[in-house]
């Protein structure tokens, strides 16, 4: 596991994103790749190509080294609020873990606090952790909602994740415009007119 560079307990700043040792490791094994595929990696355009794709990798699955409860409990805020919290539209970037390809598109993430609310940015970062490894849809939508109700203990999570796979559209099955939606809910969302309220506010486009 990578060593931290700094020492911010919020969960996330801790990463240390260009880890030296494993992207000399990954670049050994991608220089490999270029060479099976028939490119050679040494010419112009491709001799910095294997670190390039090496560093990618680390951002594109740094989740890996964030710890998302860390996170929500950085900023978590006594109030006696006691309805429904609704981020949406939080863009995703993850990879499917069968061909390693992004799938891409949105979240939303709702919440009935009960007595204590976090702050908004840490509903999106927790999502980030998550979307930033290798995942199905359906794992990823659980593991945000799971976290959320853990850790915060409000009286309900409702999440909804609308992606596109580029594995269904670049190759495969070739779909261009198929959207999988997910969705998973605890608590207060159980109760039909509580999830129809969220769905309808997700739905609400502001003018
Ligand atoms: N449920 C689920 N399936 C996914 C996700 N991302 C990719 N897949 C699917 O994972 C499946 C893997 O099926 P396989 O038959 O083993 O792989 P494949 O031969 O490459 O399948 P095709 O994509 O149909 O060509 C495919 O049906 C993908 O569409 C995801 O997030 N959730
Ligand atoms: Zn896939």
């Amino acid at each position: 596991m990578c060593s931290p560079i700094s020492d911010s307990s919020n969960g996330y700043e801790r990463i240390d994103l260009f880890n030296e040792e494993s992207i000399k490791e990954l670049s050994g094994h991608y220089e490999k790749i270029l060479k099976i595929i028939g490119e050679d990696p040494t010419r112009e355009g491709l001799n910095k190509t294997p670190e390039r794709v090496a560093k990618a990798m680390q951002f594109l699955l740094q989740g890996y080294q964030a710890d998302p409860v860390e996170i929500l409990q950085s900023a978590m805020f006594k109030e006696d609020y006691r309805q429904m919290v609704i981020v949406k539209d939080i863009e995703i970037y993850s990879m499917c873990e069968h061909h390693l390809l992004p799938f891409f598109g949105k979240a939303h993430v709702a919440y009935i606090p009960n007595g204590t609310i976090t702050g908004l940015s840490k509903i999106a970062r927790v999502v980030d952790v998550f979307a930033r490894r290798l995942q199905v849809q359906e794992r990823l939508t659980m593991q945000i909602k799971e976290c959320i109700q853990n850790t915060l203990k409000p009286l309900g999570v409702a999440v909804v994740i609308e992606a596109q796979h580029l594995c269904m559209q670049m190759r495969g099955i070739q779909k261009q415009h198929s959207i999988t939606t997910t969705s998973d809910f605890t608590g207060a969302f159980e109760k039909v007119a509580t999830r129809e309220e969220f769905i309808k506010l997700i739905s609400t486009k502001l003018s």
